[in-house]
């Protein structure tokens, strides 16, 4: 990815001292947005999502659930500015999308560093690029900052094929933070990471967001991790021509811990009337392509969403 070459810089520098800065939030706005595809047997057109509209609040935790091929990541594709909705308006701060931008970072669930960058670089290609005027101790400092911030001071030096899936996330979170976006866009980040490091991830992400106050769009199939993470979570019915069939309001006090919430009646109410809508919409999506049947399947124990090739 050449982040200085297609991404925008940020319109002004800011203190470094960024943690504590609640200006670099932003509103996201998906107004009526609906998303045509030529189908993939080359015959006609399928529409993913119809009619979807998430108004996500400054500095808000919004996560997307659905099943496979509801169009949960071409919706942040769009929020990220890489796709455009066929129909409809996606806007920030009340501005229209026009593309990529520093001031919406995407975390892939396949980390999406540059493998021949170490980790350090990884970081500070972006913090370059978001802040333009900065001299070189200054864009150094800043990185460093931020990937201790993530529990990676040692690291710094390292290439990413060396270090493991839950570090290669702590960079890609690192490196997404300290550009100081005003939205953050999650892709199932912690889909490839091992469970016990995925809690240990989650509570780093969840101190960030907590004072950098960026707006965050998370897609998950994960029913706990939602609920642990977000202030309201979007349920999505399955595509073709899905749409947002209700959004749910985590009313559980943060800070919130893994602890609390087993205990916890509001969890467990929540997490049955999301696995409900999910066990309910567990059905072949017949009308997509014979190419992409897809199977689905959830394991209830952990609230777990999975699916398989047919
Ligand atoms: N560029 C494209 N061209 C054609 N079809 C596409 C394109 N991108 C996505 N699709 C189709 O759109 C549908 C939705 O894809 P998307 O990846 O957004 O779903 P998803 O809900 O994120 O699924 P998953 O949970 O499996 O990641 C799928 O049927 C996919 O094949």
């Amino acid at each position: 990815m050449q982040l200085e070459a297609t991404i925008e810089p940020q319109s002004e520098n800011k203190a470094d001292d960024v943690m504590s800065d609640q200006s670099s939030q932003g509103q996201l706005s998906i107004r009526n947005a609906s998303k045509v595809f030529a189908s993939l047997s080359g015959e006609g057109e399928v529409c993913v999502f119809e009619d979807v509209s998430l108004e996500i609040a400054n500095g808000e935790f919004m996560s997307i659930i659905g099943h496979s091929g509801c169009g949960k990541s071409t919706l942040l594709n769009i929020l990220a500015g890489f796709d455009t909705p066929t129909t409809g308006e996606v806007l920030v701060d009340g501005k229209p999308i026009k593309g990529p931008g520093l001031d919406r970072m995407v975390v892939f669930q396949s980390f999406a560093l540059m493998p021949w960058m170490s980790a350090f670089d990884n970081v500070r290609v972006a913090v370059r690029s978001a802040f333009p005027s900065w001299d070189k101790s200054q864009v150094a400092a800043h990185t460093s900052r931020y990937l201790q911030l993530m529990g990676l001071g040692d690291i710094g030096k390292k290439m990413p094929a060396h270090l493991s899936g839950g570090m290669r996330q702590r960079v890609g979170l690192a490196r997404a933070f300290a550009v100081q976006p005003k939205a953050l866009m999650l892709d199932e980040p912690f889909a490839q990471i091992d469970a016990l490091t995925r809690g240990s991830i989650q509570d780093e992400l969840v101190r960030m967001w907590d004072k950098a106050g960026a707006t965050v769009c998370m897609v998950t199939h994960d029913v706990d991790e939602a609920i642990l993470l977000s202030d309201r979570i979007a349920l999505m019915t399955n595509g073709p021509n899905a749409r947002v069939a209700e959004i749910i309001e985590v009313d559980i006090p943060r800070p919130r811990t893994r602890e609390q919430l087993i205990e916890s009646e509001a969890y467990m109410r929540l997490r049955a009337r999301i696995l409900r809508f999910l066990i309910d919409h567990n059905r072949r999506p017949s009308q997509y392509d014979d190419t992409m049947h897809v199977i689905q399947a959830y394991d209830t124990q952990d609230g777990d969403v999975a699916s398989s090739p047919d």
